[in-house]
């Protein structure tokens, strides 16, 4: 298989990121979570309110890892755990809005991607920051999956939200992600599109890895 890269898109807990890493695994490629960049600008907006977002932008030092599953840190601080938390939950949509947040995200997204050889996942990946991605994946699935599955996960991180907190939630940031101006959550023209409602997670993968391989 030629070197390619691959775009996930999608809304909130479709799945893009647990897929994005199986798939990374699988062919040898690198993950990169792009909504865990977007949540560590708005820990570092939730740490200094009173600091404009464009200047905060300016200065911030983040850095992805790759090993065993992705680590971001935050100057210099590991925040992968910190920025699942609900008040960046709450927070992260407005923040991603920012054009001086997007613009400074989406450079180094492309600087990550030039090489080929990576899994990325997002909201914009197939439509702005690797347009010329050679597959790119629209995934979906009905809110009351996506709060399910959001759910479990929040029990496993400790973090308290109700099913009901958690479809409100991702119906606000759904519609918040898709009514932007800036980037908005949308499908790529040559994007595909899988509706992961009642797939399991390796259902899921294997579709991808066989569209991957036809590459
Ligand atoms: N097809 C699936 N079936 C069941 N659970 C899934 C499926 N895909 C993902 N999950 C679970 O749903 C939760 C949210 O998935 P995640 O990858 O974080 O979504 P996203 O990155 O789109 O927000 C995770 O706990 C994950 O294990
Ligand atoms: N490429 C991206 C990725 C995330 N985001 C924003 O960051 C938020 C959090 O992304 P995420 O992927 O961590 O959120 P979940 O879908 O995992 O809940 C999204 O709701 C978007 O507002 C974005 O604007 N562009």
């Amino acid at each position: 298989m030629k070197k390619i890269n691959i775009a996930i898109d999608g809304p909130a807990a479709a799945g893009k990121s647990t897929i994005a890493k199986r798939v990374a695994e699988i062919l040898g490629m690198v993950y990169v979570d792009t909504g865990a960049m977007y949540r560590a600008i708005t820990l570092l907006h939730i740490q200094q309110p009173d600091k404009e977002i464009d200047d905060l932008v300016q200065s911030i030092d983040l850095k992805i890892v790759n090993d065993n599953g992705q680590r971001i840190y935050l100057n210099g601080i590991d925040v992968s755990d910190r920025i699942r938390a609900n008040d960046v939950t709450l927070n992260v949509s407005k923040v991603a809005s920012f054009a001086s947040v997007r613009t400074k995200l989406v450079k180094l997204q492309q600087e990550m991607t030039e090489n080929k050889g990576v899994v990325m996942d997002g909201r914009d990946i197939g439509t702005k920051v690797i347009p010329d991605a050679e597959l790119k994946i629209y995934m979906i699935a009905s809110v009351q999956e996506r709060a399910e599955r959001r759910l479990l996960d929040n029990q496993n991180r400790g973090i308290e939200a109700t099913l009901e907190e958690l479809i409100i939630d991702i119906e606000r940031r759904d519609h918040l992600d898709m009514t932007r101006e800036i980037s908005p959550l949308t499908k790529a023209d040559d994007a595909i599109e899988i509706d992961t409602t009642g797939m399991s997670i390796e259902e899921v993968t294997n579709r991808i890895i066989e569209l991957a391989r036809k590459k």
